[in-house]
């Protein structure tokens, strides 16, 4: 059985990786997404095994130790990581992944999956990016502030990606993400 591609969505912290994720799922709900690690506390309304697993300092080095990370990053003061086993058997069972992580965390995928397919998806505008991660009302001031200066630092590693896709409307950066993964299953996989 052929293999399913592996799909990596990054980008800066609050351009609308999980809005556009749950929109792309409402589309395609064949779409099967990584469930992430992490060390941060769960922000209202999100649940254990759904949005993250949520792990204290120690489990999450644990599952380091272990080597049943993929992938993992520190990122703004908490560990984020990709449980591995869930992405081997998925890709085994020849389905298509998934992977909505920030961008030091892509970086290892590309080097252990260079096959995969990188995707960044831009803000229309750094001060939007800005008024959307206020918007969402998650965040204070500081980690504001945090987030944005390490997005310059992300948008920098931009070529790294395969793909550019701008987030101005969440239809349209739907679309554009599903004609990518159009394509990429009619391309010749070698
Ligand atoms: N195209 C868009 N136009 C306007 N607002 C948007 C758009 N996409 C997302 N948003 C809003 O921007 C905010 C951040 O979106 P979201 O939480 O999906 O970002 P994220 O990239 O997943 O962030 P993080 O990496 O911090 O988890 C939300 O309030 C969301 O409703
Ligand atoms: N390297 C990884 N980054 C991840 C993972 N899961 C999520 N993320 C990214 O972390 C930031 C912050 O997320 P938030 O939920 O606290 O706003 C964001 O860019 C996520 O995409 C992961 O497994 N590995």
């Amino acid at each position: 059985m052929a293999k399913g591609l592996l799909f990596v969505i990054s980008g800066p912290s609050g351009v609308g990786k999980g809005t556009v994720g749950n929109a792309l799922r409402e589309k395609l709900p064949e779409i099967t997404y990584s469930v992430s690690a992490t060390t941060r506390a769960p922000r209202a309304g999100e649940q254990d095994g759904v949005n993250y697993f949520f792990k204290t300092r120690e489990e999450f080095l644990g599952m380091i130790e272990r080597d049943e990370m993929l992938e993992y990053a520190e990122y703004v003061g908490n560990y984020y990581g990709t449980p591995r086993d869930f992405v081997d058997q998925t890709l085994a069972q020849g389905k298509d992944i998934f992977l909505e992580i920030e961008v030091q965390g892509a970086l290892k995928v590309k080097e252990k999956f260079p096959e995969g397919i990188f995707i960044f998806l831009l803000p229309p505008s750094l001060d939007e990016l800005k008024d959307r991660i206020r918007g969402r009302g998650t965040e204070t001031q500081a980690t504001i502030d945090h987030r944005m200066s390490v997005a310059v630092d992300e948008m920098n590693l931009l070529r790294h990606y395969n793909y550019a896709v701008v987030n101005d409307e969440i239809d349209l950066a739907c679309k554009r993400i599903e004609s990518i993964i159009i394509a990429e299953h009619c391309k010749v996989h070698p």
